[in-house]
């Protein structure tokens, strides 16, 4: 028989006694030093009374004195109540260790010679639900960030389906990289964007930021450099009936935005524009009838958009619905849908050169060496409104503070940022937490010299 009790973890936490009515607010403030578990809330009922909810501290918040927590915020909370710090038990029993069709486990090496037995227990107890369980091994060290998995129990089929809110999303979880603990990030940010808002997803994935974009309303430049990781990214955009408003690259982020955000050289000489090859090394577009677009290298260098030349095509059949929206910097993003089934797709209005409202760099180990990508890429004579929001993520190490985190990604923008906003997004170990870095792109960053000087 299985002992159910053995699989019982007690975390003994501290919670703040808040009033219900401040909870929404204090959660705002202390966003990033609350309990981060999947499916558990850090809000929970007073027994004592309903007039009172309990608060969950992160297991990080060891010290009853708060200590751990910046006075800044706790001065913020102690304007809106009487802070009140109560101790909190949280014990997560057998039922709450297994997710999904795949059991991702991460057993520690004490526990490796019971892998076995503990792989077989989920079976059981999660049958028919799950159908595989892994165990990770070792850290990850490849660049498209996928950890290695020893199937322990069950079929050896890795591909699956999750849920993130209005969003379904197939990926195989041998070949691409997946996190569901960022669901609540992925919403915080997609929440920022505005209906017809430009998003460019430097390091996309399998879409979890470019599908609930589109499903806002944005149209999404989505690349990753996994070929993996664009084939689910494109299975998903179907799925989730948005493949018209992402178009999906397959190449280095570096290369991405340049190609993006380069004027193309037809569109500064129009009449060299039928001579012009396409280097492209894969333009993933929404219909089969843009694919000669693919993986295209003809010498010389020069660039020819191939969102650009297929739009033109589409234009021929297509016309202009309510597809529309105004962005915060009053530019309007209009599409035109086709009407023929065969050509259905989005022509923007405004090109990637024009104008982006936002960069999505989420490679947090590294993202913050790739700022130095949009050196010289924005032309002033073709920009219209504001400069994009970049929302950098990384790591801060105990070490690491904020201030030095601004001042690497100032170094590799060779500008100074101005009013930057940081985001704790979560703990990734005791000494490790994940951020991201948000800023608007400074002029001195991007913009084309030539364009300076005039
Ligand atoms: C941390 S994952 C984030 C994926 C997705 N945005 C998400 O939130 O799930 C980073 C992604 O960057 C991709 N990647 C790594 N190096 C890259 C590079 N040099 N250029 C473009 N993509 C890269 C990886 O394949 C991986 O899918």
């Amino acid at each position: 028989m299985l002992d159910e009790s053995s699989f019982s973890v007690k975390y003994d936490l501290w919670a703040l006694r808040v009033p219900c009515e401040i909870c929404k607010t204090a959660t705002r403030i202390l966003n990033g030093y609350l309990l981060d578990k999947p499916r558990v809330k850090p809000v929970a009922e007073d027994p004592t009374t309903e007039r009172n909810r309990y608060m969950i501290l992160s297991e990080r918040i060891q010290n009853k004195d708060l200590s751990d927590i910046p006075e800044q915020k706790l001065d913020e909370l102690k304007k809106l109540c009487e802070i009140e710090v109560v101790p909190y038990s949280l014990i997560l029993g057998y039922s709450y260790w297994g997710a999904g069709h795949i059991a991702h486990l991460n057993i520690s090496e004490e526990l490796l010679p019971y892998k076995d037995v503990i792989a077989k227990s989920y079976m059981i107890k999660n049958q028919p639900k799950i159908k595989t369980v892994v165990n990770k091994i070792g850290s990850i060290t490849n660049e498209f960030r996928v950890p290695k998995f020893e199937i322990l129990a069950g079929d050896d089929d890795m591909v699956t389906e999750v849920r993130q809110y209005r969003a379904r999303f197939k990926l195989d979880y041998s070949l691409v990289y997946w996190n569901s603990r960022l669901e609540h990030e992925h919403m915080r940010l997609v929440s920022l964007f505005k209906v017809g808002e430009i998003i460019c997803d430097m390091f996309a994935g399998i879409g979890p930021f470019a599908i609930p974009a589109a499903q806002k309303g944005c149209l999404i430049y989505a690349n990753d450099l996994n070929p993996d990781s664009i084939r689910f990214l494109k299975i998903n955009a179907e799925i989730n009936k948005v493949n018209e408003c992402i178009i999906a690259y397959n190449m280095d982020a570096r290369k991405f935005v340049s190609h993006l955000m380069t004027v193309p050289i037809h569109e500064d000489n129009p009449e060299s524009c039928e001579s012009l090859p396409n280097t492209y090394d894969e333009c993933v577009t929404k219909s089969k009838s843009e694919a000669d677009c693919k993986n295209v290298e003809v010498g010389g260098g020069m660039k020819m958009d191939p969102a650009t030349s297929a739009a033109k095509r589409l234009a021929e059949c297509s016309q202009e619905v309510a597809l529309s929206g105004t962005t915060e910097t009053g530019i309007s993003v209009s599409r035109k849908r086709g009407t023929n089934k065969r050509m259905k797709g989005f022509e923007p209005s405004v090109k990637p050169w024009e104008h982006v409202d936002h960069v999505i760099m989420n490679l947090p180990a590294s993202a913050l060496e790739f700022l130095d990508a949009f050196k010289g890429l924005i032309r002033k004579k073709y920009w219209k409104g504001l400069l994009p929001w970049i929302h950098c993520y990384c790591f801060i190490r105990s070490s690491e503070t904020e201030e030095s985190i601004i001042s690497e990604a100032e170094s590799r923008l060779n500008a100074k940022i101005h009013e930057p906003v940081f985001h704790r997004v979560r703990d990734v170990a005791p000494n490790k937490a994940m951020y991201c870095l948000s800023f608007r792109l400074p002029e001195e960053a991007c913009i084309h010299e030539e364009a300076a000087i005039s």
